[in-house]
């Protein structure tokens, strides 16, 4: 099991009295890889989950050789979430307010913080929003800073549950880039855009809470389309 991949031996994630995920075995070394499957198939409990916001019931895992049952706080220090709905995220006043709240656990000196910040918002073109409330942004401006947020804190792995979902063409498109973009991260991409799939180096299949195919995206795109064929 290497230490940088993501994990999953056997594992099984129970919601009230349903088994939402069941004896999923994986091991994912790929730098992107997009997680894929119908509406209900697991793809949001499985991000959850290897991002340690969901306990597992049953088996073992490892996401960057961490064990988020036992030190969920590293995992959390080390990965960012990034959601469709960028208003789960925001939660400062102003965008570099929320920028700069990213990078809080650091403890930066503040002439370092205001650098860091400063950079990424450059770098998401935030720039000129900078003093703007950022419950006052667009839809898409508000992905950009909850992508801003996330990547500010040069996490090692970055989960998106459908991050482009709300977003028009060309949002979507500035979103997609910067998380394909290779900053040494990796990329768990959750998505239903099957273009987007095809641009990850793995891809995985999820029906019915489980783990149904995981190779090349050409490959498992194809039988998943034929799935949805029927
Ligand atoms: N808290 C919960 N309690 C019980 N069942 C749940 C809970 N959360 C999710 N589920 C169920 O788990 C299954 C998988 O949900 P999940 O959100 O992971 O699917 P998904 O593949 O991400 O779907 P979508 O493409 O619609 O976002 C669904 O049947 C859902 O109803």
């Amino acid at each position: 099991m290497s230490i940088s991949g993501i994990h999953l031996k056997g594992v099984g994630v129970r919601l009230g009295d349903t088994d939402v995920l069941q004896d999923v075995s994986l091991d994912l070394d790929a730098r992107t890889v997009a997680v894929i499957g119908e509406n209900g198939s697991g793809k949001s409990t499985f991000a959850r989950l290897i991002g340690g916001l969901l306990p597992r019931t049953s088996g073992e895992m490892g996401i960057l050789g961490i064990d988020p049952a036992r030190r969920a706080a590293e995992l959390r220090r080390r990965i960012a979430i990034v959601f469709s709905n960028p208003d789960a995220q925001i939660i400062m006043p102003t965008v570099a307010e929320d920028v700069a709240f990213s990078l809080r656990a650091d403890r930066l000196r503040p002439a370092e913080l205001e650098e860091r910040v400063s950079a990424a918002m450059e770098r998401f073109g935030l720039t000129e929003l900078a003093e703007r409330p950022s419950h006052d942004l667009s839809g898409g401006q508000k992905q950009m800073l909850a992508l801003c947020g996330a990547f500010v804190r040069n996490p090692e792995l970055v989960i998106a549950d459908e991050p482009t979902a709300y977003l028009d063409a060309r949002n979507a498109r500035r979103v997609a880039d910067h998380l394909f973009e290779d900053t040494g991260h990796r990329l768990v991409l959750v998505t239903h855009d099957l273009a987007l799939a095809a641009r990850c180096d793995q891809a995985v299949l999820f029906a019915g809470g489980r783990l149904v195919a995981l190779g090349e995206p050409d490959e498992i795109i194809a039988r998943y389309e034929a799935v949805l064929a029927c």
